[in-house]
C-alpha cells in the first residue's frame, strides 16, 4: 500500500515573532512537494504562522493540548482552541511532556481522545529509552505505549492517528537510529497492529524521529515501513528542513 509521506517540524520551545516570519518565509518559498508538510510551533505563535500557512500545502500542529475539554485548568490549552486557530494535527506523548511533565501512558491516551473528539490528527509518540532498548525492551515499551491508546479509543481510531516512533536516545543527541534499526521497529510496530486490525496496520503512517537531518533522511524514506518523519532541530532551520521534505518525494 503507498502511504502518503509526512514531515513534520516540531519546534518546540524555540522562537520568536521575527525568527518564526523568517523560518515560514522560508519555507513558503519551497516548491510543491508530495509529502504532507507540517510545522508545530510554540503557541503564542500559532495564531502568527496559520495566518502566514493560509493558501499554502504546509499545515499546521500544535505540541500539546489538554485532555479536558473547557473550565478551571489553569495554564491549558483546549484541542476546540486548536481548531479555531486551524490546527489540524496534535503531538500527544512527545518523551519531553512524558519524561519531564510526567505525563503517564493514560493521560497520553486521554489527550489523544480529545484531540480526536475535535476531528483532530492525534501525533502519537511512542519510543524507548536507552536503558529499556539495552535491556530489549524496545517493543515492550512500544507496545505499552499503543496500548493504553487502543484501550481507550480502539483500535479503528487508528485510522485518524499518526505514529511517530522516536527513540528516546536519539531525540536531539545527534545519534539517529540507523534507517535499519528504524525500520524494524516500524516494521514490529505495523505487525503488532496487524494483530488488531490489518487494514489499520496496513494504512498507519508511522514517523521516525530523532536527530533527523537532510543527510540521514534520503536513507530513512528508502525504507518500506518508515512514512515521513518528526523533526526537531533540523526542522528550525528552513533550508535544512526543505532538504529533508525533498528526500521524502
Ligand atoms: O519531535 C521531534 C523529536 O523530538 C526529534 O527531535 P530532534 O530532531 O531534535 O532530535
Amino acid at each position: 500500500m503507498i502511504r502518503q509521506k509526512i514531515v513534520a517540524g516540531n519546534w518546540k520551545m524555540n522562537g520568536s515573532k521575527e525568527s518564526v516570519s523568517l523560518l515560514v518565509d522560508g519555507l513558503l518559498k519551497m516548491e510543491g512537494s508530495s509529502a504532507q508538510v507540517v510545522v508545530a510551533p510554540a503557541f503564542p505563535y500559532l495564531s502568527q504562522v496559520s495566518g502566514m500557512l493560509s493558501g499554502s500545502h504546509i499545515v499546521l500542529a500544535a505540541q500539546n493540548a489538554s485532555d479536558q475539554p473547557k473550565g478551571a485548568f489553569t495554564g491549558e490549552v483546549s484541542t476546540s482552541m486548536l481548531n479555531d486557530f486551524g490546527v489540524k494535527y496534535v503531538l500527544a506523548g512527545h518523551s519531553e511532556r512524558r519524561s519531564l511533565y510526567g505525563e503517564s501512558d493514560a493521560m497520553v491516551a486521554h489527550k489523544v481522545k480529545a484531540i480526536l473528539a475535535e476531528e483532530l490528527i492525534p501525533m502519537l509518540c511512542i519510543g524507548e529509552t536507552l536503558e529499556e532498548r539495552k535491556s530489549d525492551k524496545t517493543l515492550e515499551v512500544c507496545e505499552r505505549q499503543l496500548n493504553a491508546v487502543i484501550e481507550l479509543v480502539g483500535i479503528d481510531a487508528f485510522e485518524n492517528i499518526v505514529i511517530a516512533y522516536e527513540p528516546v536516545w536519539a531525540i536531539g543527541t545527534g545519534v539517529s537510529a540507523s534507517a535499519e534499526q528504524a525500520q524494524g521497529v516500524h516494521e514490529s510496530i505495523r505487525k503488532y497492529l496487524s494483530t488488531f486490525s490489518v487494514s489499520v496496520s496496513q494504512q498507519s503512517q508511522i514517523l521516525y524521529g530523532g536527530s533527523v537531518k537532510a543527510s540521514s533522511s534520503q536513507a530513512l524514506f528508502a525504507m518500506p515501513d518508515i512514512d515521513g518523519a518528526l523533526v526537531g532541530g533540523a526542522s528550525l532551520d528552513a533550508d535544512e528542513f526543505i532538504a529533508i521534505i525533498k528526500a521524502a518525494g
